[in-house]
């Protein structure tokens, strides 16, 4: 069989039964999908309910107690060993049910982040998922695009694609849907083809779908770059670790209660569940499980502030950044544009009208002036109408851009001077382009007869790039020699429309016989005819104001990095709260003639960087971590994806970003919005206080019973807590106040205070001493609490137990409160603001009333029904930590 490389385009479309222009029939697209099935290369491995079941059960402590429950069984004491098995079930079920509420949360966002292709069916152009492909799809490529199966190309111009993921080469190789080859030739070497997971850099094309899901080169790859590793952040590394301490030590002390219980003569039985459970009880080995929750539920909370966040690890590290670095159009600006300015022919033109509507006048100073009364205005319009990719679209609430808005402007533009994009296309077609990209920050199409008998190329792009490569400019019906006093003349006017804040962009042509061979930068970017400036507002996002003074406030530096004009950038930033004087403001330029050491020093003081080039975004992340920052930075175009992967945290824009940018960035903001980054830094930061609330609280009750029921053996007092209420404080009511620490709003400061130092341990001293304090706290409460209930009921050590038991949950209930914020009282955050905690303690505090009150339930916990005097006292003790808790974070400074 022929492969697809060495068939021409004919034999292609005919064999897999497609056209070029319509693409597939949605109902063909549905029979195809059920014959070959998604295009999809994570495999579907959806663990099955019995192996999560088997997995929880593997855990080494579990078996212990199952081993621990058999041996209850042997020696007859079924009861016990059928409490401890429902107790491990229980267990069991809600960490499955917790664990499926993280995998779904993730699932979500995982769906959200994957990719999306352009695809024509029907005889349009959408954009469906890439899952949705199948062979005999008709997809458009554009830069930036990341292929989305394997495609037998059948149109491109001038493309690109860099093929690293599939053969390991980074240099962009260029393709060409023309050619085809009979003999064999390597995967590099295949200029028809374009795989699947390679990206576009440069030009377009389209192709035609031959190979989907684990049936493209990739999928042949067997070891396929996951996207969604499993992954452990440094936070639940450092749990790991303290999880290996704590669970050391407590195994030492169990030990020792056992030894010292035998030594006491107690019963070996007894003795032996108590270790165990013990054990079992204090070693938080769930933490790191809790932990991936909680940046789950997390996650899934950003995604409602539209940051969709790819990776656990960026939620911890996003509470740290340091320096929010961000593109200026679109993401601090509405990217809502409307040309207000025009300068041809020596003079400025006003142009009214506000939107997307071509409707609206020409002025100069004040008078209204028809386009044919200067000189070349009518190319300057032809130009904004000719060298454009984008188009409006009219639609019940006005005019939509589809595309660039900057060249929705310049359609709107033309509009408004009766040229509409559609017929002077029409009129004009383009033959050849040089595609727009920001290194170059310009681009040119070439069309037949715009002058009779001739080709010319339009060009369009930044101002001070294209005024240099003029060396004529057209101006009173005359071609002039463009010399330095009228170069200066024009940059006078940009200046003065980059000072209002508008982005200045200019146009000119060239003229050749024919249209030249070889088509380039050097050879037809240069030596034209300078034709004008347009000058467009972008207003800044009302937003984005706000965002910027909040990080003021939370000591985060905001950093704008713009393709656009020094004066243009800088009259936004300032009008941002940004910067305050153009001495913070630099051009990309100038960093050419600087090192990275002089860089470092340089990017402590700039707040604008302008005609900035993605090389040059590359160097300001390093030298910004090099000065130990931690980083965000956006970027959407092919070339941002470096700076991107530099950035500890690369941020890409959701609406406008290319896939290349979105699947680099560990961010992505559905409204491409500055204030979406600032809300999940802010999130970040209380994800990452939450984790430590319930560390906090989880290990100061662990630490608590351990001292309680260590102290109690040493006073040579029964054991105050059997095996089985250990077992049900721990596995079953602890969890729920917990998980509810997890879902806290935050301090009220949260973003008032610099960010927490990324090196930071988990366990704080602050930390360290208000868990001893409080497991000091709960542990003398509960032991007093024993004590009265010992003298109490001297006859019934199960009564004396109860008292215990029921005044330790009581206590940990209660103080859960506490644990809310480390630093504020509950006066100032408010006594039930978490309702999720009011929640999860009342049912944690019913299933309680049900163990003491429910009669079957009392021989098999060995509790009694507590009377009025009984609650009396269980809760003179169990406010004690609470109280003491709270009075503690008055000696903390704020
Ligand atoms: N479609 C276009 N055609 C021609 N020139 C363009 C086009 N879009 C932008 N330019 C020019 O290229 C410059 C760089 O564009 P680029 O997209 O890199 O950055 P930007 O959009 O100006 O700003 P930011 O980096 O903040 O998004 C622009 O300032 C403008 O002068
Ligand atoms: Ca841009």
């Amino acid at each position: 069989m022929k492969e697809w490389y060495s068939k021409s385009k004919e034999e292609i479309l005919s064999e897999l039964n497609t056209n070029l222009n319509s693409g597939l029939t949605k109902n063909e697209v549905d029979l195809r999908l059920e014959k070959y099935g998604s295009n999809d290369l994570r495999e579907e491995d959806k663990k099955s309910f019995f192996s999560k079941i088997v997995a929880q059960f593997s855990d080494f402590l579990i078996l212990i107690l199952i081993g621990a429950a058999i041996i209850s069984f042997a020696v007859g004491e079924s009861k016990d060993a059928i409490v401890i098995i429902a107790i491990v079930m229980v267990n069991a079920f809600l960490g499955i049910y917790q664990e499926g509420r993280a995998e779904k949360a993730l699932d979500a966002l995982k769906k959200m982040s994957s990719p999306n292709a352009k695809v024509i069916r029907d005889g349009t152009t959408e954009v469906a998922p890439a899952s949705s492909l199948v062979p005999g799809d008709i997809v458009v490529l554009d830069a930036g695009d990341i292929i989305p199966a394997d495609l037998r190309l059948v149109e491109s111009s001038n493309l690109k694609i860099e093929e690293a993921s599939l053969t390991g080469e980074s240099v962009p190789v260029e393709k060409d849907s023309n050619v085809f080859f009979e003999e064999e030739v390597s995967l590099g070497d295949r200029k028809n083809m374009a795989y699947m997971s390679t990206a576009v850099t440069y030009g377009r094309g389209k192709g035609v779908v031959v190979g989907t899901g684990h049936d493209t080169e990739i999928g042949n790859i067997a070891t396929m770059i996951q996207s969604f590793e499993d992954e452990v952040t440094p936070l639940q590394k450092q749990l790991n670790q303290l999880g290996k301490v704590l669970g050391i030590t407590t195994i030492i002390i169990c030990i020792a209660v056992f030894g010292i219980g035998l030594i006491q003569n107690r019963e070996v039985l007894e003795m032996f569940m108590v270790a165990i459970s013990l054990a079992v009880a204090a070693i938080p080995e769930g933490l790191p499980a809790i932990v991936t929750i909680v940046l789950a539920i997390g996650m899934n909370r950003m995604v409602k502030r539209n940051a969709i966040v790819k990776k656990l690890l960026a939620v911890e590290t996003l509470g740290s950044t340091t320096v929010i670095c961000s593109d200026k159009t679109g993401t601090l600006t509405q990217n809502e544009m409307t040309v207000v300015k025009v300068f041809t022919d020596g003079k400025i033109i006003d142009v009214t009208g506000g939107g997307y509507e071509p409707v609206g006048e020409f002025k100069i100073e004040g008078n209204t002036i028809n386009v044919e009364d200067i000189g070349d205005f009518q190319t300057l319009l032809s130009i904004s109408a000719l060298a454009n990719d984008a188009n409006l679209e009219k639609t019940s609430d006005g005019y939509k851009v589809i595309g660039d808005p900057t060249e929705g402007a310049l359609i709107t533009l033309a509009g408004k001077g009766n040229i509409n994009k559609q017929s002077i296309n029409k009129e004009f077609p383009r033959i050849e382009e040089i595609p727009f990209d920001s290194d170059r920050k310009m681009m040119t199409t070439f069309h037949k007869d715009y002058i009779p008998n001739k080709v010319v190329s339009f060009t369009k792009g930044a101002p001070d790039i294209i005024i240099n490569r003029c060396t004529r400019i057209s101006m009173d019906g005359k071609i002039l020699d463009f010399d330095d006093t009228l170069k200066k003349e024009v940059l006078k006017v940009n200046s003065i429309f980059s000072k209002k804040a508008l982005r200045v962009l200019a146009f000119a042509y060239k003229e050749y016989n024919n249209l030249p061979n070889n088509i380039s930068t050097d050879s037809n970017e240069v030596d034209m005819t300078f034709i004008g400036l347009v000058g467009m507002i972008d207003p800044a996002r009302p937003e984005a104001k706000d965002a910027i003074a909040k990080c003021k406030e939370a000591g985060i530096k905001t950093i704008m990095i713009t393709g656009d004009y020094k004066e243009t950038a800088f009259a936004i930033a300032k009008e941002l709260g940004m910067a305050e004087s153009i001495d913070q403001a630099m051009m990309g330029e100038e960093l050419n003639k600087i090192s990275d050491e002089e860089l470092r020093e340089v990017v402590k003081n700039i707040k604008v960087y302008a005609r900035v080039s993605p090389e040059h975004k590359v160097r300001i992340v390093s030298a910004l971590k090099a000065n130990g920052e931690i980083t965000a930075m956006t970027g959407d175009g092919v070339n941002d994806a470096l700076a991107l992967k530099r950035a500890d945290i690369g941020v890409s824009m959701g609406i406008t970003g290319t896939d290349v940018a979105k699947n680099t960035a560990e961010l992505i903001l559905t409204d491409d919005n500055f204030a979406s980054i600032v809300s999940a830094v802010e999130e970040g930061r209380i994800i990452y206080s939450n984790i430590k609330k319930f560390v906090f609280f989880l290990l100061s009750c662990n630490i608590g019973e351990i001292f309680l029921v260590f102290t109690s053996i040493l006073l040579n007092l029964p054991v105050p807590l059997l095996a089985i209420q250990l077992l049900w404080l721990n596995l079953v009511t602890d969890s729920f106040p917990a998980l509810a620490l997890g879902v806290e709003k935050g301090d009220p400061d949260i973003m008032d205070t610099p960010p927490r130092n990324p090196n930071e341990p988990i366990l704080t001293k602050n930390m360290l001493l208000g868990i001893l304090l409080q497991s000091l706290a709960v542990g003398v409460a509960a032991l007093l609490a024993y004590r009265w209930g010992l003298t109490t009921y001297a006859d019934s050590i199960d009564k004396a137990r109860t008292i215990a038991f029921t005044s330790l949950i009581t206590a940990e209930l209660l103080r859960a409160y506490s644990s809310r914020s480390q630093k504020y009282t509950l006066f100032k955050i408010g006594f039930f603001t978490n309702s999720t905690l009011v929640y999860g303690t009342l049912f944690s505090f019913i299933l309680l009333l049900g163990v003491l009150y429910i009669p079957f339930m009392q021989p098999i916990f060995h509790t009694f029904a507590l009377g009025i005097k009984d609650w009396a006292a269980i809760l003179e003790y169990a406010f004690i930590p609470l109280i003491i808790g709270e009075i503690s974070k008055l000696f903390i400074k704020k």
